[in-house]
Formats: C-alpha cells, sequence, structure tokens
C-alpha cells in the first residue's frame, strides 16, 4: 500500500490591526511611542501599564480614533469593531433604559439587542434604568453593546472599572466566552494584570514605549515589570499562576482535587504552591464600585 504524504503549512490569521513604530505627540509632547503590535482573530492581547503610560492613546491608534504622528496603524478591511471606551459622556440625569442606551449609536434590531443582553448574562435587565445599574451591570450592558453587531476585533477599555474581585473574574471569563463565541480577536487594557493572566495570550506592557512584553509569565517575571510595579504586584501576580489543587468549602472543610473532603489541606500539601488569593483578602485588590454617573468623559 502506497501512504501518501499530506503536508499541511499552518499559517496564522492575518492580523486585525497592527501598529508598527506607532507613536502619537499632542502638544508638542510624545503621549506614547514606538508601539508594535497586532491583534489576531481570537487573540486576547493585554496592555497594561501604569497611569498615564499611554495604553487608551494606543487603544485609539489601533482603532483609528488617532491618526499615528510617526509609524502606521493598518487594520482588516471592512473590519466591524466593538469598542468599550474608558470613559462616555452620557447625561444621566434623563431616563435611559438598557435597551435605549445600546441603541443611541447602533442601528440595532430588538431581536440584535435580546442576544446581545442574553451573551452578557443581562436579559433581564433589557427595560431597567442605565443610572440605576450595579457596576458590574452597568459593565455588562456596556459589553452587550459592544458586541452586539458581533465586532471581529472588541477593544475594551478597562472593561471592569466599578466591579469588585469577584465581579472582575467573572466579567474576564465572560470575554473569553464572548471570544469563543465569537471568534473574535481582543485588545484588552487593564491595570490588573493578576485578574486577566488565564484569559490573556499576549501582555504587553507600556510606559510611554513598551517595557516588555509576551506571555503574561513572562512579562510577570521580567525586570522592567518588577520596577515599574513593584515586586508586591509581581509576587500577587505569581499567585495566580498556580493551579488550584484544592478548594476551601464554605463550611470550612477542604475538597482536596481527588475529590474527598477533608477537615482542613494539611496532610502534605505545601501552601507555598497553592492558590490561596481567592480566600486572603490580603491578597485582594480592593474592591473599587463607582456607579455610572462617575464615569463621565
Ligand atoms: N487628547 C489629549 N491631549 C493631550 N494629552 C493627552 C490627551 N489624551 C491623553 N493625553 C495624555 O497622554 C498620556 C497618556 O494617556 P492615556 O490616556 O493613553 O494613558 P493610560 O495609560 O490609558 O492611563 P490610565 O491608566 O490613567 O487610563 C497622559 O499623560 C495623558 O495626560
Amino acid at each position: 500500500m502506497r501512504i501518501r504524504q499530506i503536508s499541511v503549512t499552518m499559517t496564522s490569521p492575518s492580523p486585525l490591526v497592527s501598529l508598527a513604530g506607532a507613536g502619537m505627540q499632542r502638544s508638542g509632547r510624545w503621549l506614547v511611542r514606538g508601539v508594535d503590535l497586532e491583534v489576531r482573530p481570537r487573540e486576547i492581547v493585554t496592555l497594561i501599564g501604569p497611569n498615564g503610560s499611554g495604553k487608551s492613546t494606543t487603544a485609539k491608534m489601533a482603532l483609528g480614533i488617532w491618526l499615528p504622528a510617526e509609524g502606521t496603524a493598518r487594520r482588516a478591511d471592512d473590519l466591524r469593531v466593538g469598542y468599550v471606551p474608558q470613559k462616555i459622556s452620557v447625561d444621566w440625569t434623563m431616563p435611559l433604559t438598557v435597551q435605549r442606551f445600546m441603541q443611541l449609536t447602533n442601528r440595532l434590531t430588538p431581536d440584535e439587542v435580546g442576544v446581545a443582553l442574553a451573551s452578557t448574562g443581562i436579559s433581564h435587565l433589557r427595560h431597567a434604568e442605565v443610572r440605576e445599574l450595579s457596576g458590574g451591570e452597568f459593565q455588562r450592558a456596556m459589553l452587550a453593546r459592544a458586541i452586539a453587531r458581533k465586532p471581529q476585533l472588541l477593544v475594551l477599555d478597562e472593561p471592569v472599572q466599578g466591579v469588585d474581585f469577584s465581579g472582575e473574574i467573572a466579567l474576564y471569563e465572560l470575554i473569553v466566552t464572548i471570544r469563543d463565541q465569537l471568534g473574535c480577536g481582543i485588545l484588552l487594557i487593564s491595570h490588573d494584570l493578576h485578574v486577566v493572566m488565564a484569559a490573556t495570550d499576549r501582555v504587553i506592557c507600556l510606559n510611554g514605549h513598551i517595557c516588555c512584553q509576551g506571555a503574561p509569565s513572562v512579562v510577570a517575571a521580567s525586570d522592567e515589570y518588577r520596577r515599574l510595579f513593584g515586586d508586591r504586584t509581581a509576587d500577587a501576580l505569581a499567585l495566580y499562576r498556580h493551579h488550584h489543587d484544592h478548594t476551601h468549602l464554605p463550611d470550612g472543610r477542604v475538597r482536596q482535587a481527588d475529590g474527598s473532603v477533608t477537615a482542613s489541606c494539611a496532610g502534605g500539601h505545601d501552601h507555598s504552591a497553592h492558590d490561596h488569593a481567592d480566600h486572603d483578602p490580603a491578597a485582594e485588590p480592593a474592591a473599587r464600585t463607582p456607579r455610572p454617573e462617575d464615569i463621565h468623559a
């Protein structure tokens, strides 16, 4: 029998958006320079960096809101983009339901609104007043608005602001689900690398320029990252890289990896290798719960 050899060449899909040596200048000052980045379908790229380091500026160059003053920004032809900006300008004294909010800047059919709200888990809030939503509900409404047109590229500028710690994790899980369902690429801006770890393929750390980039674990271990965010942040981050091998139950007992339940997590377990960040308030970032009315341009 003759065996025919078939060679398959794996090529990664073309970038949805790419920046090359991109920089932005305002009033004679460089806000950010020398940014190279690409986002491909199904990829989640996260921009991190301190306040004012140029994350939103970079996102705006990627979106085409700002034309780079140097370098290039390229987007795929006819790219459908969804954007959750860091700030929005809405007069919250006016009554505005979630459905109306979603239709303000998008011509959406009721069906499209319904599907997007179901995807973000807030169908029940369709006729609720936006100004009365909790921080987490509001961010879900923002996400629903951004995904309603089934974008190929989703740009999320601090999508968990105003959301407490467990809400943040739920939102990042939702973002991964949206990526899986839509097959879109995601450019995510976050201060919270420790929680985006699981949801991120590549991290780009900015401080007016690219300081370091790579897989989350590589960035977390880099000297540049430690210099920018301090050892404490990097160590807190490391906690999230550990795999759970047991779970603490609400009654204080412990479910082990093999499913057995024990009174404690003693018995040869090395706590230094466990992820207890979700039980240790000291390891958690402070909950931030601004209301929609705080999120003004
Ligand atoms: N329209 C503008 N005109 C002039 N300077 C601007 C403008 N927008 C932003 N900047 C400045 O550019 C720098 C980068 O801002 P940018 O919003 O990109 O930072 P960021 O990393 O997103 O910050 P943050 O984490 O605080 O949101 C800041 O110093 C900011 O003051």
